[in-house]
């Protein structure tokens, strides 16, 4: 019989039954075992007797699988009243994030473990969705979010079932989806990864937070965005975003770099419309060190031609560079994404987001998915920003988006509701990586 010593040292443990259960299936996960779980006193080692198995090992593992179980030293409680420093602490939140084991969450997840994120005061449970296909690198990303450490990462669970994984979640980051292969048709990555969302959505409907907000960034991000809604019709359809913040981030480098100045002097950026190459970075409504950008930037060739293809072409140049899509920018995005909700916008300026367009001011087309200027008073929720103004050129290069966004949008009305899907998008665009 093989022994395995399990030394929390930095906690005060204090496990009762169906915790010492839990621990027991996570590590039998590792060990392929069946387990004995030996409890002893606070501030001691906690050993596992790994005895020969005895019931099927692949039951076992199955089970795991399909219901998400605390990982490792997660299976642990701390006994939060006997540490000074945790008094202050905040409620522990829930987040969800699926596609954990792909490159973006290797980057994001410790971010949010770290309390970059959420404060240095709010503890998280993490729960991670993956698949049959991940499982293990799922349980590899674990580890390293056990051995890093983090105090404010109270709880991790893996786990492949939406319904169990999405229980409860407050805030859910749907990344995973099928990266558009050679030969798809646009139509075929709608189709596969609408499906995707679709499933997650009814999840959510079913067992999430009412009040959970949804950051989706998986591709194509703004129609799956839409389906996921469609199918979760007891959440507001307003908790809901598509990812946007990278291509904002990336138009704030580009003035920045033009005009000579530091990124943080550019504020007020827009980006309208689809996540893809018709995206429209709005420089007429942007600053620079508060001036509007036509002000600093007097070349109105370089703005509505190579600016504006720069940023909508600037993940498919990354990849051509790296071989891969850009996964820590997206992630450092993410993480603007959800600090713009969780803050206080700054007096003036405001953020981008893919959000429901019913009710907006702008004259866009109800019942999409468009990014659009947004502010938050820092409680999760947002208002869009009425004082933009618009010329010829924003007004044709919005419309073309739109009408991108309105046939993706008839492309899959199969998955939200709307009867038969007919695909007839107007030009084959591109994912901005795919360029
Ligand atoms: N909105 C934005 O600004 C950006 C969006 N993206 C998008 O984010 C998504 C994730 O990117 P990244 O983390 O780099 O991708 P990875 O390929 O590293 O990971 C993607 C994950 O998606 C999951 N997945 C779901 N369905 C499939 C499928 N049919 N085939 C293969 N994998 C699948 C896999 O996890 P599992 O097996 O656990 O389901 C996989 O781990 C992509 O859709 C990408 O286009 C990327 C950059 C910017
Ligand atoms: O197409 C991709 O996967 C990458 C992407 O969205 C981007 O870089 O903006």
């Amino acid at each position: 019989m093989a022994v395995a010593e399990f030394a929390p040292t930095h906690l005060n443990t204090r496990l009762n039954t169906s915790q010492l259960s839990s621990l027991s299936t996570s590590l039998s996960n590792h060990h392929r075992n069946s387990l004995r779980l030996i409890y002893r006193p606070r501030n001691t080692r906690i050993s596992c007797s790994i005895a020969p198995s005895e019931a099927p090992v692949a039951t076992k593992i199955d089970e795991a699988k399909n219901k998400p179980e605390c990982f490792g030293v997660f299976c642990v409680t701390y006994d939060l009243k006997a540490e000074e420093a945790t008094k202050s602490w905040k409620k522990l939140i829930n987040i969800a994030v699926s596609g954990a084991a792909g490159m973006i969450s290797n980057h994001l997840l410790f971010k949010l473990a770290s309390g970059e994120v959420f404060g240095p005061d709010q503890p998280i449970a993490l729960k991670l969705l993956g698949s049959e296909r991940s499982f293990q690198a799922l349980e590899g990303v674990a580890m390293e979010l056990e051995d890093s450490l983090y105090p404010l990462l109270r709880e991790v669970s893996i786990g492949i079932d939406p319904y169990e994984v999405f229980q409860d979640a407050e805030w859910v980051l749907l990344i995973g989806a099928k990266p558009r292969g050679p030969g798809m048709e646009r139509a075929g990555l709608l189709d596969i990864n609408g499906q995707i969302f679709a499933a997650q959505g009814k999840a959510l409907n079913a067992v999430a937070s009412r009040n959970v907000k949804v950051i989706v960034v998986g591709n194509p991000c703004n129609t799956n965005t839409l389906i996921c809604l469609k199918n979760a019709p007891n959440i507001p359809a307003k908790n809901f975003h598509a990812l946007t913040r990278l291509d904002e981030n990336r138009a704030k480098c580009q003035l920045a770099l033009k005009a000579g100045v530091f990124y943080d002097q550019v504020s007020n950026m827009t980006i309208w419309g689809n996540h893809s190459t018709t995206q429209v970075p709005d420089f007429l409504n942007a600053k620079i060190n508060g001036l509007p950008v036509k002000e600093v930037i007097k070349d109105t060739k370089w703005l509505e031609e190579e600016f504006t293809e720069k940023v909508q072409m600037r993940g498919g140049v990354l990849i051509k560079k790296w071989g891969r899509s850009s996964a820590a920018s997206t992630a450092v995005s993410i993480v603007d994404a959800i600090k713009s909700l969780v803050t206080p916008t700054p007096d003036g300026d405001w953020f981008s987001s893919g959000v429901y367009t019913n009710g907006n001011p702008y004259g866009i087309a109800e019942d999409i998915i468009f990014s659009m200027p947004c502010r938050s008073k820092g409680d999760g929720d947002y208002e869009l920003v009425k004082d933009v103004i618009f010329d010829d050129y924003l007004r044709q290069r919005i419309a073309k988006t739109e009408a991108e966004l309105l046939a993706e949008k008839r492309c899959v009305a199969h998955l939200t509701g709307e009867g038969n899907a007919f695909c007839d998008l107007p030009e084959d665009t591109m994912l901005p990586g795919e360029m």
